[in-house]
């Protein structure tokens, strides 16, 4: 007997409207999409097609102007800012590109961050596997501002990924690495979803890094088009192409 997936984030119906009057504009258009839990999604799409605001919106860090959002068994929308917050810390681990680091603390306090506030367990091993996977063993006494670019955002990786959430969400985690450094990111993220069972969901402009995914969902003028299983990077530039007609 075969099971339907688990849904790890439901969005239904949402619309995103910024401005108002002829200036409005309208990055998701009663936009719906399931998520399916342990499992690797890759989100592409042209310029402006909406992919870093349904981002925000699934990660409860914006609210949509109208339809749900669902992760595992709570339903975002409505929820009282505590207990969004609580979601977020617990449930939840975000890549961005603004990496959103603390200025003021170094990159290992940055790293163990989210664990601290969501008093879950340091696994220091895992810790010190991840910080040597993504060549970060150097720098963990270093704040922000005297990392590079690619080695911030390897910061946001690293803390994104020791405390184990449910559901990794991740915008153009590879766009600033070298290709050595992107692809030992692919690597951490499927190994969360492989070895880990936790759920990642990575927006990129890159046909190569959207292939080591399981699936990716294809989004033009704030909808889902296209919704492809195991492509090929061949086949997501040749989708790609057509998304941008
Ligand atoms: N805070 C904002 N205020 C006004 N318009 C916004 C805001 N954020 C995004 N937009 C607009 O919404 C649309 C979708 O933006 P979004 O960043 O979600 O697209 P994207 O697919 O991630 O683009 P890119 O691939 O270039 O990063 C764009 O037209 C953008 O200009």
């Amino acid at each position: 007997m075969t099971h339907a997936p688990a849904v790890a984030v439901r969005a239904t119906d949402l619309t995103k409207i910024y401005g108002s009057g002829d200036t409005a504009v309208r990055p998701l258009k009663r936009l719906s999409l399931e998520i399916p839990a342990a499992r690797f999604t890759a989100v592409m799409g042209p310029s402006g097609s909406g992919k870093s605001t349904l981002m925000h919106v699934l990660a409860g860090l914006d609210v949509a102007d109208g339809g749900s959002v669902v992760v595992g068994d709570v339903e975002l929308t409505g929820l009282e800012d505590k207990r969004l917050t609580r979601v977020r810390r617990e449930r939840l681990g975000f890549i961005f590109q603004a990496y959103n680091l603390v200025p003021a603390m170094t990159a290992e306090e940055n790293i163990l961050l989210p664990s601290r506030l969501g008093r879950t367990p340091v696994d220091r091993q895992f810790v010190d596997l991840v910080v040597e996977r993504l060549g970060l063993t150097g720098r963990l006494h270093h704040r922000p501002f005297e990392l590079s670019g690619g080695q911030q955002q390897r910061v946001a990786v690293a803390r994104a990924l020791v405390s184990r959430p449910e559901v990794i969400f991740a915008d153009e985690p590879t766009g600033n690495l070298d290709q050595a450094a992107g692809a030992e990111v692919l690597e951490l993220l499927r190994a969360a979803v492989d070895e880990f069972g936790q759920t990642v969901i990575m927006v990129t402009h890159d046909a190569a890094a959207a292939a080591r995914a399981d699936r990716t969902v294809l989004l033009a003028d704030g909808q889902v088009v296209d919704t492809l299983e195991a492509p090929t990077a061949e086949q997501l530039a040749a989708a790609m192409i057509e998304a941008g007609r």
